[in-house]
């Protein structure tokens, strides 16, 4: 039982440095911001435009992609901000194809986008 209790409580601790996590990421970063305006943007205009039911699960996944790589690209920043503050051609290029990893989700999440509106307004 007390392990039950103990496994329990480790995970909602977990779900709280989550939450906490989700929280700081919105405080403090520019680009989640802008892009947490988008998703709400479009989720405004998916209930104005009464989009169907696969286009919602395909815009909340759109916008689940962009903000988990947005935040992954984030915590890859701050790594190589501390293992290496100066400098570095390498830390150059991890932080570039972390950036690219944001760059392949926000294209395919703006495609998603087009192929669900783009027929509304024509
Ligand atoms: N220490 C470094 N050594 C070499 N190049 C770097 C270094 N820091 C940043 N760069 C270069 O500058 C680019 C931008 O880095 P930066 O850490 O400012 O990210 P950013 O995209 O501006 O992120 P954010 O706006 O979220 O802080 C990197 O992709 C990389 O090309």
């Amino acid at each position: 039982m007390s392990g039950i209790f103990k496994f329990l409580s480790g995970r909602i601790r977990g779900g709280g440095y989550a939450l906490k996590g989700a929280f700081l990421l919105l405080k403090t970063e520019a680009s989640i911001q802008v892009q947490v305006s988008i998703a709400l943007i479009v989720t405004f205009m998916g209930f104005y435009l009464e989009i169907s039911k696969i286009d919602w699960m395909l815009q909340i996944f759109a916008i689940g992609l962009v903000l988990s790589i947005e935040a992954i690209n984030t915590a890859i920043e701050a790594i190589a901000d501390f293992i290496h503050p100066d400098f570095h051609n390498k830390i150059g290029f991890i932080k570039d194809i972390a950036a690219g990893a944001v760059f392949f989700a926000a294209i395919a999440a703006f495609i998603i986008g087009l192929m669900i509106y783009i027929p509304y307004f024509n």
